[in-house]
């Protein structure tokens, strides 16, 4: 979000994480429109972890990071990103209309909610990354894209 900040807009920071060419393959050799939104690389799981786990120990607040206390804090956060985006109606991918107090609101609620996430996975001993390569491989067998291209239907 500095970077955001810095170039005056959301949008400059947005659009660099689009791909320049008109197709992106993917890892999976897979092909996405090239303006879908992309993140950074960095940090990664381990990284939020590591530093988050850094914040508690200068805190001495591992004593209050227990999987319940944090599972609470979660859910907690959760409940702070549906406000903002409570009585708006369905909101469009991008969020038009929304002012740049709005999103930045938003980026910071969703990063609680990331980083109690990597700490309640962390106190549980739940390698996240690697669950969830294992959870797409499993959804991907339970949803052949085949058999539900265009349906939502369970
Ligand atoms: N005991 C705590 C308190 C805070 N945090 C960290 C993790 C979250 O990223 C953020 C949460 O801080 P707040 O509880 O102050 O929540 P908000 O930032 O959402 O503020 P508010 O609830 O006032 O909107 O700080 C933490 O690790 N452990």
């Amino acid at each position: 979000m500095m970077e955001a900040k810095q170039n005056g807009s959301h949008h400059a920071s947005a659009s660099e994480n689009k791909t320049s060419s008109e197709v992106h393959v993917q890892q999976n050799g897979q092909h996405e429109p090239a303006e879908r939104f992309r993140f950074t690389p960095e940090p990664s799981l381990e990284d939020i972890r590591r530093m988050q786990a850094e914040f508690t120990d200068e805190r001495d607040w591992n004593q209050f990071h227990q999987p319940r206390n944090l599972l609470l804090a979660l859910v907690g956060e959760v409940g702070e990103v549906s406000e903002l985006f409570q009585w708006r109606g369905e909101v469009a991918e991008g969020l038009p209309g929304w002012t740049e107090a709005e999103r930045e609101n938003l980026a910071q609620e969703l990063s609680d909610v990331l980083i109690y996430l990597v700490e309640l996975a962390e106190k549980c001993h739940v390698d996240l990354p690697q669950a969830v390569l294992r959870k797409m491989a499993l959804n991907r067998l339970k949803y052949p894209a085949s058999k539900v291209h265009g349906s939502a239907k369970k």
